[in-house]
């Protein structure tokens, strides 16, 4: 049985002196004892049934209720007055849904979702993750202060451990996203050791948008866009700033741009602001030519049209020079904004080193001193990278509609972008015209959909701007 002469394996004798062997230390352990481990475990329920009042104050009563309710009066009574309750919820949810989804239905379901994802997978999630800390052989976890729910997301506030710091989260939202099996998460900074998961449970802006309702008078510092992924409008800043739409080609960059030239109309139709137009694609921008007051189409041409955008920024400079240091557009000094589609063929495609040299001078100069005296430059590109278009950064606003690759939205949004859940590259191709901004006041970028702007959207555009 132990011995097998024709077997291969060699029998070492336990008295073999294994030559060289390691010493090997070995943490001592010490077992806990059992009553500890009990103690523990009551403390833990105890304070469970102290707390449990404060922190669920409806279901607890409810419970309790029931219970005096069925103790004192019968099971029978019991049961009827619950079928009066559901009966009286049903009317409240036929009659006022919204109320209702508000404080009940959402209610409820974010108990669900606090108890059924987030408190069960929090601690292996952010273990996992690598956010819990270790102090002295005790794991320190970051807490859950509430879970919330919205129509489209969930909303997880957090206080994190002493000496911890939000980006640590924003650092590894991939990972809590699929932790909780969310298609993203978003971390908003509250305060000190303060912080909000962002979870959306759903897409909101997977449906097209129609264009939108043109608004007058028209407010150039939050001209109506689209939709925020939480359901707020998505408004553009355009007076006072320049804009930069990047996207790869069928991103919906045309939708950007339309989006605004159609919230402008009204302001076109009575001369306070003015569009000109750059379409080397003669595609794009060539349906609303009515609308424009200049338009170009070939290298030389725009050319003309920037240095004429230029000289008329120039021109209002001096006049303004001692005297005015804001511009406010009128009649006599419109609003210029320089619509340039596909700004790259300007600065790096066109084959005439001239014409590059004279585009790139022209808009570095509009961009970096036109905000003051009323010329803003709206653009769109496809491609992000130094080589292609080395005055991005004059741009103080930019959208990142869907990216090639990771490293670009960081090259687009700015640093830090991607940390904090702006995902442009991985923006379905499904969805044009989806991207994410950065809103004044916050560094959290923002996911958004600019509207449609069909064919027949700007023919009509196009009959009011030229008054018809
Ligand atoms: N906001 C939007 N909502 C729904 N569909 C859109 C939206 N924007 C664009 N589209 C659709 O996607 C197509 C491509 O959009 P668009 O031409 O604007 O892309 P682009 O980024 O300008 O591409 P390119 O650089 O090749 O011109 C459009 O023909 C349109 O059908």
């Amino acid at each position: 049985m132990f011995g097998n002469a024709g077997s291969d394996v060699t029998q070492v004798q336990t008295s073999t002196r294994v030559p060289a062997e390691a010493f090997r230390f070995r943490t001592p352990t010490i077992e806990t004892p059992g009553i500890f481990v009990v103690i523990r475990w009551v403390y833990r329920l105890v304070r469970l049934v102290v707390l449990a009042p404060f922190r669920f104050p409806v279901s607890v009563g409810l419970i309790v209720s029931s219970a005096v309710i069925g103790h004192t009066f019968g099971a029978l009574v019991l049961a009827i007055m619950w079928s009066v309750a559901d009966l009286g919820l049903l009317v409240w949810w036929r009659r006022w849904p919204s109320s209702f989804r508000r404080l009940v239905a959402l209610r409820v379901l974010a108990a669900w979702r606090w108890l059924a994802n987030y408190q069960r997978h929090w601690q292996p999630v952010l273990v996992v993750a690598g956010l819990a800390e270790s102090y002295q052989e005790r794991q320190y976890l970051p807490r859950i202060r509430s879970v919330r729910c919205t129509d489209w997301a969930d909303r997880v506030r957090v206080k994190l451990v002493p000496g911890t710091k939000p980006e640590d989260f924003q650092v590894r939202v991939d990972q809590l996203a699929h932790g909780f099996a969310a298609p993203s998460c978003r971390v908003h900074v509250n305060g000190a050791r303060d912080v909000t998961l962002e979870f959306p449970r759903r897409d909101t802006l997977a449906e097209p948008l129609d264009a939108l309702p043109v608004e007058s008078p028209v407010d150039l510092r939050a001209v109506p866009m689209g939709l925020c992924e939480g359901g707020d409008p998505w408004t553009l800043r355009l007076h006072g700033t320049h804009v930069l739409t990047v996207g790869v080609t069928g991103a919906g960059k045309g939708s950007v741009i339309w989006s605004a030239i159609r919230a402008l109309t009204p302001a076109v139709t009575d001369g306070s602001v003015q569009v000109w137009a750059i379409d080397p694609k003669r595609m794009e921008l060539s349906y609303g030519r009515p609308l424009f007051a200049h338009y170009a189409d070939s290298g030389e041409s725009a050319v003309d049209l920037l240095e004429q955008a230029v000289s008329r920024m120039q021109e209002r400079a001096t006049r303004y020079a001692g005297k005015q240091r804001t511009h406010v557009p009128s009649a006599a000094d419109p609003f210029i904004v320089v619509v340039v589609d596909e700004v790259a063929f300007l600065t790096a495609y066109h084959p005439d080193r001239d014409v590059r040299r004279r585009a790139e001078n022209a808009i570095a100069t509009l961009t970096s001193q036109g905000r003051s005296v009323g010329v803003s430059v709206l653009a769109a590109l496809q491609d992000p990278r130094k080589e292609v278009m080395n005055l991005r950064n004059l741009f103080p606003d930019k959208i990142a509609l869907r990216l090639d690759e990771a490293s670009q939205v960081d090259m687009v949004l700015g640093e830090g972008a991607r940390e904090r859940g702006a995902n442009a590259h991985l923006i379905d191709p499904h969805l044009p015209g989806v991207g994410f901004v950065k809103l004044e006041g916050s560094p959290v970028p923002v996911r958004v959909r600019a509207a449609f702007v069909s064919d027949d959207d700007i023919t009509a555009m196009a009959h009011e701007g030229r008054g018809d």
